[in-house]
């Protein structure tokens, strides 16, 4: 068995989706980046890619590749399932914290949670997606940003 973690942060800026596990949500500011910026799928992405041993997604898709501008990361998490496959690994459970002081999440998390599973290849109660706000403070707090932490489990094919 493999532990990851992975964490990222996205910009909320004007004239942008916020995207979060591959589910849009309704909001007057949307994340910045080179791909859609989805923070909670970057964070997965780097928690897979971490527990194979595999580095992390800057490496796996570099930010001056136009070929990732504007690119779905669900497309990016499919690539990386690819990844773990060819080193027979397969995923355990995924456990997820999204920080966020607004919008209000907690209606979209069952979405995101039943997406996510789908594309991880497991069941939805090995999936686990939470939101909280950091009580105003820091840069999530004044709404300047999005951060999202992920951990998850690999298991070895055969294992
Ligand atoms: N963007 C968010 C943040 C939090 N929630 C939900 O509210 C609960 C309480 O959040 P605290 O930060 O006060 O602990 C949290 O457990 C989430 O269910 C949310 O929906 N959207
Ligand atoms: C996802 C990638 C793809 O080019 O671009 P960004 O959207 O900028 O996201 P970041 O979290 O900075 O990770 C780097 C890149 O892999």
């Amino acid at each position: 068995m493999r532990i990851g973690h992975g964490y990222d942060v996205h910009r909320l800026v004007p004239e942008r989706k916020l995207i979060l596990g591959g589910v849009e949500i309704p909001f007057e500011l949307g994340l910045l980046g080179h791909s859609d910026a989805d923070v909670l799928t970057h964070a997965l992405m780097d928690a897979l890619l971490g527990a194979a041993g595999l580095g992390d997604i800057g490496g796996a898709f570099p930010d001056s590749d136009p070929a990732y501008e504007g690119i779905s990361s669900l497309l990016l998490l499919e690539r990386v399932m690819g990844m773990l496959a060819g080193k027979g690994l397969r995923v355990g459970s995924a456990d997820m914290t999204i920080l966020c002081q607004r919008p209000k999440l907690a209606g979209y998390l069952p979405q995101i949670r039943a997406l996510l599973a789908q594309y991880l290849g497991i069941p939805g109660d090995r999936v686990n997606v939470k939101a909280t706000t950091e009580e105003g403070l820091g840069f999530t707090g004044r709404g300047e940003g999005v951060a999202a932490h992920a951990v998850v489990l690999l298991e070895e094919d055969g294992g």
